[in-house]
């Protein structure tokens, strides 16, 4: 039997190392935090992180990178994506060349605009690579409610291991070769998120929502696809899914985040509120980035952009994008069709 290292003990490191120690395999979890050591250790609980659900006494709980990871097969990054280079650099030395590294965090790193993927290769450059993304809250993981995700990997070899690893009666797992449009769904998705956050706190309805819905996954695809992602992909599990998900639960932390930014709070006071990572902010910041080096139109990113990094009142943002220019509905990702 394998044995699996997560780093990083927030809600979704810890509903996995929950979901993988159930189906009996030798599971560690890293978290840096001695505080949280010490209460998970002592209560078999992550109060902060996923409330009263019960950590499995199996489970190892250590602050001993080298311990956590020196034997594993497989290595979870479970932290958030702008802690995912630390992570790498701290276990470099440790890690075995032939573990699977999974990159479960789903955002981009901010200044050099790279994928998870990416950050990791250029630090474990041996290591093979999976991201394992999708629509799955980690509350519901941890009650085993019926959740499907898809693992990608350039070797779709390495993506069936770890479809082996983590599938089970509760959590179903597809496989995809396109690495580039599973992980920027992922990190997309929370960008539209928090914008349907803020349709809420404005107190507009159903019929708002749907249109940041239906015209994010438009501009995330028309982003995605420029950069090599297949249009196929946004429209799965990673893409639509995931943005379906995030946009409709009250789970989501950048829901959640963008609702008290519709009410009018400050990001500070906002991110104070939330405790836990709000990924789209600064997937705002580098899809910004990335639309422009790209000449790609991404009006709802835009805005949010302008409204978190340079005070643009929401209202005036709502304001914005209902008057832009008339357009045919499909015409952007025909548009894309037919550069490709
Ligand atoms: N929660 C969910 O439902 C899902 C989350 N994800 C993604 O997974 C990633 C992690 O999310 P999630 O678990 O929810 O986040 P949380 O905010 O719940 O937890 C993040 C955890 O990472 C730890 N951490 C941060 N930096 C380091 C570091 N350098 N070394 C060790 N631990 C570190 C934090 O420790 P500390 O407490 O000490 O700050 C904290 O325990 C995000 O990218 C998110 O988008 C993906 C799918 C589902
Ligand atoms: O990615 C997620 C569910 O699939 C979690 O989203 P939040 O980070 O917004 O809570």
């Amino acid at each position: 039997m394998e044995k699996i290292s997560i780093i990083g003990a927030g809600s979704w490191g810890t509903a996995l190392a929950i979901l993988l120690s159930d189906k009996g395999y030798e599971v560690s979890l890293y978290a840096r935090r001695k505080e949280q050591i010490d209460e998970m250790k002592n209560n078999r609980t992550n109060k902060n992180y996923l409330g009263d659900i019960k950590i499995p006494n199996d489970i190892i709980i250590t602050d001993e990178i080298k311990e956590a990871v020196e034997s594993a097969d497989v290595a979870v990054m479970a932290v958030s994506s702008q802690q995912v280079r630390n992570v790498a650099e701290s276990i470099k030395n440790y890690v075995k060349k032939e573990a699977v590294i999974v990159n479960v965090a789903k955002g981009l790193e901010k200044g050099t605009n790279l994928r998870i993927s990416q950050v990791v290769n250029s630090v474990l450059s041996d290591n093979p690579f999976v991201v394992l993304s999708g629509p799955s809250h980690a509350e519901e993981v941890a009650m085993k409610m019926p959740t499907t995700v898809v693992a990608a990997s350039n070797d779709i070899s390495k993506a069936e291991y770890i479809q082996d690893i983590f599938s089970n009666e509760y959590f179903r797992v597809y496989t995809n070769p396109d690495v580039l449009g599973v992980e920027l769904g992922g990190a997309l998705k929370n960008i539209i998120a928090f914008g349907v956050g803020i349709i809420d706190g404005l107190g507009y309805g159903d019929n708002t929502k749907a249109a940041i819905m239906t015209r994010g996954i438009t501009e995330i695809t028309r982003l995605g696809a420029s950069l090599g992602g297949q249009i196929s992909t946004f429209a799965g599990l990673s893409g639509i899914g995931d943005l379906i998900v995030t946009c409709t639960s009250s789970h989501s932390r950048n829901r959640r985040a963008g609702i008290l930014i519709g009410k009018g709070y400050s990001l500070e006071e906002t991110l104070k509120e939330i405790h836990m990572v709000v990924e789209g902010i600064t997937a705002t910041e580098v899809a910004y980035n990335l639309a422009k080096e790209k000449n790609v139109d991404m009006p709802i990113t835009k805005e949010i952009y302008r409204v978190l990094y340079e005070n643009k009142d929401v209202k005036e943002s709502v304001k914005s994008l209902m008057g832009r220019t008339k357009k045919h509905e499909t015409e952007d990702i025909f548009n894309i069709d037919i550069k490709q």
